[in-house]
Parts: C-alpha cells; structure tokens; sequence
C-alpha cells in the first residue's frame, strides 16, 4: 500500500469525534507547526519491523502482549516509572512465553497515551459543572477551571514526555535490563507467596528448568534479554498525530512517528469519520479496539478500509465486549472476517468492558471479570480454529489498588488506599503476573477453568 502525503489530509474535512474544545483554533495551528519542525519519535523501520512482528501475531506464530496506563500523566516518565512498567511486562512476557511456545511481542501503552475520549463531555461536582479530563496533553485532571480549561500547548508537553519516557526506555533497555536471569528470580518470589495457586507454581517450576537447562548448556540467563520493546498509544488526537506524521522516501509512505502501533478507540471508529480516514493514511501497524455493539459487517469494513492489501500485520482487531457477552458478540465478528480472508491479529482487551462504580465512588473492575474475558477470548477462538492472537491491559508496576480480587486481593474496601490512576482502573504488579499465569494456563487448556 503506498500512501501519498496528501493523503493524511483528508481526514481535516471529516467529522472528527471526541476532539477538544480548543478555545484558541490559532493557538492550535501555532502548536501544530511547532511540532511539525521536531524530529521523529520512533522510526519508519521500526514500525516496519513490527508489523512483521504482528505479521507472527496474526499467522498464530506469536502472541502480543500490550499493556501499560490507562492514561499517561507527565510525572510518570521517572526512571523509577518506567523501570517498573518494563519489569512487569517482561515478566508477563516470560510467563506467557512459556505456557504458549511462542515468541511473545511486548508493546506498552507508553511514551504518547495522553489523549483520552470519554463518555460525557463535561463533569458535575457539587453544582459546578467542567470539562472531562481528556488526558493531559489536553487539560489537567484536577477539578479546576484553570486545570480544566484545554490548552493545547500541553501537546507540546506530550511530545516532550513522550521523548523522555522513551529515552529512559532506550537506556534501561540497551543496558540489557531486565535480563531473564532477574526476570526469573522476580517470578520465584512471587510464586512463594502462599496465597498462589499450585498450578502457577508448576508452571514457574518449568521456567526453573529451563533455566538450569540453558546453564547446563553454557548460556547464562543474566546475559539473555529481549532486545525488543514497541510502543503504541490511541491515535486520539488528530492534530498532535498529524503534525508527527512524516513522509519516508525509503518506503514513500507516510507515518505517524508519535509511536510504533496506533490503535483508533471504540468511540472514534465510524466509518465516516476522521480517526478511520487518517489510520487509512499511515503506513504503521493500526489496531481499532471493537465493542458489544459492533455488528460483523462493521467489522468487515474496517477490515477492507484499513487492510486493503490484505497484508499480514498491518491490522489488528481489539476486542473488548465485556466478560458477559464475549462468548456470544465474538463469534460471528471472527467468523466474519475470518471468510474475507483478510490477515488480522485477534486481541483481547478484557479491562474496557468490565467496568463498574464500587459504592466507594471509585471506578474499578473485578480481576475475576478480567481473567473471565479473557477465558472465553481463548474459547471462542479455539472453537473456530482461529488464533487468540494477544493481550490488550492496563496495567502498572506499581501496588496500586485499584482493581479489585486476584491474588493480590484487594477488596472493594481498599481501593481508597493507593488508587492512583489518572483514568480508568489498572491491574497492579500482582494482579498483573497473576493474570499472565491464568492466561499461559489457557494454551494448555483452552476452555479454561474457573478464574479465582
Ligand atoms: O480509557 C478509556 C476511556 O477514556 C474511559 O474508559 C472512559 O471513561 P468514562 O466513561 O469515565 O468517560
Ligand atoms: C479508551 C480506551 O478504550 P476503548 O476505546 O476500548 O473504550 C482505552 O483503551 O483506554
Ligand atoms: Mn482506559
């Protein structure tokens, strides 16, 4: 597919959902050649490079794991923060590797995720009505009418955020952290822990002797890492992606350098409108994420409009319907699809359909209602022959509360204690692994079995 520069044009005369109310439209214009003199976040290749990664996704030869903040806020890219994140999808990363047989793909919701839709455009608190927090490279999450008001020179500071996370990425990485060594002896302590379940044991107890396996052999765990980290984020905001879209003379394509893999939200899929017409003009691996009430043949045109070319990786479906209907919404979709024999990487995103308000007034999900989702994800697929293709979460390295059950068992009475998220829900470091294990459970037994 070539597309042309023109092309990520088109999506100016559209219909654009869920984009501020700037005040400024000259302020916006101002910001917007700002950003078009900076340089690239992520490369061309790079992004080339993954959508053969996704290619292994969607062929069954891989599995993706995607996770990291709902929203990103401009504190969170501290070498602290970001060691973290990386240190709990590695550690996914090994165990999912594991129970699968199949090299994992890690892509975080990291360096970019600062623009956020929501469901009501403004928001009440005692008589004084305001903005949504849309993520701050709009406005401040505080209930202020200073903090509230968009501003879009915070795009600006998105972009700059953005470049120090992924610096701080780049550094942590290219000292070979975390090795499979540290990763592994991460996952031994949390397997001590008594509250976790014999079967998860067994299943670190096979990374144990994989381990003094490749000792045995020579090869020390400590020196072996995955060179290899993604980055992705909801392509939310038109004018921030637009301005970092750059054309590549190698592949005489457009591409949105604001991260690798941009995916486009439930609530700004429609047909007609902007944030379809400029993934169609970007040459990156795009995903959309489809709710319960995406009919198959919404799902098919999606699939003709962003994968023309029927080309193995560039798309990938996130579905997100909800632990109660994915066993009967999933079906026909993949069926769908499946019969156009278009290549798509299936994904499931088990956090967006299973939220609720605990009486407490937080917004949460129940880790039980996770683990379900994902189990009837894996069900639906094995049923139909088609591969459960990757993970789609949010999720922190921190021991936040904010999600309650799982091992960690957090109750809905503790969710005051460290709930931290600047938006929805995220499972903490515990939850996270002990999700990984329930998941890598899956491969062996797809139908699966109760979630705790
Ligand atoms: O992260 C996604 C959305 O922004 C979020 O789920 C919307 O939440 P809201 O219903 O509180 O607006
Ligand atoms: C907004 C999000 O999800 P969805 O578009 O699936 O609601 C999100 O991933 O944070
Ligand atoms: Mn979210």
């Amino acid at each position: 597919m070539t597309t042309t520069m023109s092309d990520h044009h088109t999506w100016r005369s559209l219909p654009a959902a869920q984009q501020p109310d700037w005040p400024d439209p000259t302020a916006v214009e101002e910001v917007v050649a700002e950003l078009s003199g900076y340089p690239p976040l992520v490369s061309p290749r790079e992004c080339d490079r993954l959508r053969d990664r996704l290619a292994a996704v969607a062929s069954g030869n891989a599995f993706l794991l995607q996770g990291g903040d709902c929203a990103e806020t401009f504190t969170a890219s501290s070498a602290e923060a970001v060691r973290g994140k990386l240190r709990t999808l590695a550690q996914m990363a090994v165990v999912l590797a594991r129970g699968s047989g199949l090299p994992v793909v890690t892509v975080g919701r990291i360096a970019g995720q600062y623009g956020k839709p929501r469901s009501r455009p403004t928001e009440t608190q005692d008589g004084l009505t305001l903005p949504a927090y849309r993520g701050e490279a709009v406005n401040g999450a505080a209930f202020t009418p200073a903090d509230r008001a968009p501003d879009p020179r915070r795009m600006l500071r998105a972009y700059h955020a953005s470049a120090a996370t992924l610096d701080q990425l780049w550094r942590l990485i290219s000292q070979g952290y975390p090795n499979l060594g540290q990763v592994h002896g991460w996952t031994r302590e949390f397997v001590a822990r008594p509250e976790i379940a014999d079967r998860h044991r067994r299943l670190a107890g096979e990374i144990e002797s994989a381990l003094t396996f490749l000792r045995a052999y020579g090869a020390n765990p400590d020196e072996l890492r995955s060179a290899e980290f993604y980055t992705s984020h909801e392509a939310l905001l038109l004018h921030y992606e637009a301005a970092l879209t750059r054309f590549d003379p190698r592949t005489r394509a457009a591409y949105a350098t604001s991260g690798h893999l941009l995916w486009i939200g439930e609530r700004t899929r429609q047909l007609d409108g902007a944030h379809v017409a400029f993934a169609e003009s970007i040459r990156n691996p795009v995903a959309v994420k489809l709710g319960p009430a995406t009919t198959p043949d919404d799902a098919l045109t999606l699939v003709e409009r962003l994968n023309p070319d029927a080309e193995p990786g560039r798309l990938t479906l996130i579905t997100r319907m909800g632990a109660d209907r994915i066993r009967d919404v999933l079906p026909p979709l993949v069926e769908k699809v499946t019969a156009s024999g278009v290549p798509v990487a299936w994904v499931c995103d088990p956090m967006h359909g299973n939220t609720f308000t605990a009486p407490s007034g937080h917004k949460t999900r129940r880790f039980r209602d996770v683990a379900d989702e994902v189990t009837g994800f894996f069900a639906v697929h094995h049923m139909l022959g088609t591969h459960p293709g990757g993970l789609h979460l949010e999720v922190t390295g921190e021991d936040v509360t904010e999600c309650v059950g799982g091992c960690a068992a957090v109750s809905m009475a503790d969710l005051g204690k460290r709930y931290e998220t600047a938006c929805d829900p995220r499972l903490n470091h515990n939850q996270a692994l002990d999700l990984a294990f329930e998941v890598a459970g899956l491969f062996r037994e797809p139908s699966g079995r109760a979630a705790a």
